[in-house]
Order: structure tokens, then sequence, then C-alpha cells
């Protein structure tokens, strides 16, 4: 993998300027407001969580975000506004997001994703190397290395790198998720749901996967059901109740907002 992967030891960048700020968004579907007026925004070496009852909204929010659904409402990324930037060209600029869903190439090994997940930065080299076989194999066997080290860093053991997705642990697929859309390098991850489905040791070692990618300056946005895990990791949250924003503040004053409490945290989810 290149250098912005670091190690967990790299300092943190707290104090950086807004890497993505998000002004007013509102979604409708039909006569339905999903949501409404919602406005945010994160740095680099930051984790936001994003929470929020069944329905509120939440993934709408990143929907709207990656322009993958109309909405009204502005995003800044990096302070160019990209309101109406194709998803697609969003990820290329390093804004990229995970579903509640794992979405692989089930026909492919979890080394063959990776390397698919990375192959865009290298199509311009292989399309060279077409004339140059010699290259191609070169090309390849750097592309293995790299998707081998992105696979490593999240926490995918080599020993998995041969199976097909569908064939690895729960745990493993999440992390995989995660790395993919990572891929050679993301500015900014929105994560919906991460820990979905996860308990005891997979949830610590993908709360630790979050907490080294903010130690690489990364931006992240994670969108998350189980408390313990988002008040652990996340340095500011949102909460969002029925379209709006209801709160927002560090773990602690979010814990001790009554409206929170009311709305979610002492509902049994
Ligand atoms: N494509 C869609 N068409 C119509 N209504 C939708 C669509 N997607 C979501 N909704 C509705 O919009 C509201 C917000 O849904 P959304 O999925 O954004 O909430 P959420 O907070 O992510 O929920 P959850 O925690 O259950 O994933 C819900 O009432 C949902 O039924």
């Amino acid at each position: 993998m290149d250098g912005r992967v670091a190690s967990s030891g790299e300092t943190q960048r707290r104090d950086g300027a807004e890497v993505l700020r998000v002004e007013n968004l509102t979604v409708r579907y039909g006569a339905l407001v999903a949501l409404r007026d919602v406005s945010w925004s994160v740095r680099p070496g930051e984790i936001l969580g994003i929470i929020g009852p069944n329905g509120a909204g939440k993934s709408s929010c990143f929907a709207a975000v990656t322009n993958a659904v109309g909405h009204s409402g502005q995003t800044f990324l990096d302070g160019d506004e990209v309101s109406a930037t194709k998803t697609f060209d969003l990820a290329s600029r390093g804004l990229r997001r995970t579903f509640q869903q794992n979405s692989f190439f089930g026909e492919l090994t979890v080394l063959q994703n990776a390397i698919a997940a990375i192959v865009r930065e290298y199509s311009a080299s292989l399309a060279t190397s077409l004339f140059l076989p010699w290259r191609e194999i070169a090309v390849r066997r750097q592309a293995e290395l790299i998707a081998a080290q992105l696979l490593e860093f999240f926490g995918v053991a080599a020993q998995y790198h041969d199976k097909l997705p569908g064939d690895v642990p729960y745990g493993v697929q999440r992390l995989l998720s995660v790395a993919l859309a990572y891929g050679t390098g993301s500015k900014v991850l929105l994560l919906d749901e991460p820990a979905a489905g996860l308990g005891g040791s997979d949830m610590q070692k993908l709360a630790d996967v979050l907490v080294d990618l903010r130690g690489c300056n990364l931006a992240l946005v994670v969108i998350e059901h189980h408390m313990d895990l988002i008040m652990s990791i996340a340095d500011r949250i949102v909460m969002i109740d029925q379209g709006a924003m209801l709160a927002t503040g560090t773990p602690a004053e979010i814990q001790r907002d009554p409206k929170v409490r009311e709305a979610y945290l002492g509902r049994d989810e």
C-alpha cells in the first residue's frame, strides 16, 4: 500500500480544516421527508458518529452526501462545492462509503476483490503493458502486493486472501468491506453500520481498525447502532431523529442530553 496508510502512532491532526461539510441536506421520497436541513462537518483525524432510531434518515444522509439520491442542500469537499458531482467522481476524489450490506464480487477471491478495488489507479499502466507483456507481469505482481498489504492493514489475515468472500467469517467480511471502500486511499470514509451483526472480539477488531485509520488522518463518519462502540471511538456525535438533527456534541454530552435519552438511548433497539 502507498504511504497514506501509516502506523497508528502517526500524529493525529484534529485541529485541521474541515475536509467534508454538509449544509441543510434535505431528502424527500415523494411525500415523505426523510431528512430535513441536516448540517455537519468532519475533519481529518476525526471520527464523527451519526446515531438515531431506525428510519431516522441516517442512510438517506449518506445517499445525499454522495449524490446517490435527489436532495437539496450543499456539500463541500476540501472547500470545493461538490453538491452535483457524480458519486463515482466523488470516490475518485477520496469520498467513499460502505453500505449496511456487504457487497463483494462473489466469484472473485478476497485478494482479487482487493485488486479490483485498487485497479483504477493501475489501469493506465495495464493498458500500456498490453504491448509489453513482461511489464504486465510486474504491474500485476505489484497490484497483488499492494492489495495484500491493504488487506493486512485492515485485519484481513493472509489465510483468507485466496478464499471467496462468502467463505470467510462474517467479522472478516465486515473488515473487508471497509478495506475495499478505502482502496488505495480515501480522505473521507462514510461507514453505514460497520458493526452490524458483530459481537465481542470482532467488534473490538473493527474499533481498532477505525481508530488506526483516524490516526492516519482519515476523516470517518460512522452510522452505528452499537452505542458502546460509537461512544467509545467517536470524537463527536450527531443525533438524527425523524429526519431532523436533534443534538450534536461529544459522546459525553450526547449521553447526558435528555432529548437523546428520550428519543433513542432509553429505548430498547
Ligand atoms: N428509496 C426509498 N424510497 C422511499 N422511502 C425510503 C427510501 N429509502 C428510505 N426511505 C424511508 O426514509 C426514511 C429514512 O430511511 P433511512 O434508511 O434513511 O433511515 P435510517 O436512519 O438509515 O434507518 P435504519 O437505521 O433502519 O437503517 C424511512 O422512513 C424509510 O422507510
